[in-house]
């Protein structure tokens, strides 16, 4: 389980957060929301540990991860999926699928054939070059390399962002299904409160970097709230 508590983080003298705090179940999605800038990028690069937070605490199966490098939570099973997706456009798929071989062991170094079986594309576009492939190939691309670290946490930043529909439903479908696998918590940025409502069993919303609201999927499903905290 990832418990985040008091979190406050900083961009110089400009605070991104504040106090925020929030848990992820394994066997659950978990929602972050908000509209544009209100924090999600930071909270999940600070889980990631792309950012060092000011004060507060990460911990993932009650043990404290702040100090950990990113190489070292990747290799706690804490996979990050980033906001605009972060694939080698030179790198062939399957190039880049290896790229997540540094961070297992040498027993799993090759390409789970479940991948494919989630994103059936990428095995016919393995020898492309990533650079080469839609945007939305490309986030089936970052999301099928974050699986090859067999991750018990899986964050994936904004998924759907300019991404066509079809492929928001297939991701949709791939993220219900490694939740329903139950070995995974999975943390979801979203700005899309239809995605979110499909998908969430927790959700939190911030605002100007706090959490203002927080539930469950199905109070999220009925809440009046989050339809004003995320309109446009
Ligand atoms: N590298 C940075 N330096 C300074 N300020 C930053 C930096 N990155 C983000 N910020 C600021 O921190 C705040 C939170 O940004 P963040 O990217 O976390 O929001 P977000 O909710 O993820 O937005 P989006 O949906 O647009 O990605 C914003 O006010 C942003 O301008």
């Amino acid at each position: 389980m990832l418990n985040v508590t008091d979190l406050n983080v900083s961009y110089g003298a400009s605070q991104a957060l504040y106090n925020v705090s929030l848990n992820a179940d394994v066997g659950k999605v978990t929602c972050v929301l908000g509209r544009n800038g209100v924090g999600k990028t930071t909270l999940m690069k600070s889980l990631a540990g792309h950012l060092a937070p000011g004060s507060g605490d990460i911990s993932w199966d009650g043990k404290s991860i702040m100090k950990l490098a990113p190489y070292d939570r990747a290799k706690q099973g804490i996979a990050f999926v980033p906001q605009g997706r972060d694939i080698f456009p030179q790198l062939t798929v399957e190039e880049n699928l290896q790229t997540a071989f540094s961070a297992v062991p040498r027993s799993q170094r090759f390409i789970d054939p479940e991948v494919f079986s989630l994103f059936p594309v990428l095995q016919q576009m393995l020898k492309r070059r990533g650079g080469d492939l839609s945007g939305g190939q490309q986030q089936q691309l970052a999301i099928a390399r974050a699986l090859l670290l067999r991750p018990k946490m899986l964050i994936l930043d904004e998924p759907t962002e300019g991404i066509q529909p079809s492929i928001i439903k297939d991701i949709g479908r791939v993220i219900k299904l490694l939740r329903d696998r139950g070995d995974m918590a999975i943390v979801l940025v979203e700005q899309y409160l239809d995605f979110a409502k499909e998908l969430a069993d927790e959700f939190i919303i911030l605002e100007r970097g706090r959490v203002v609201s927080q539930g469950t999927g199905e109070e999220l499903e009925h809440s009046e709230e989050a339809k004003e905290l995320l309109a446009i």
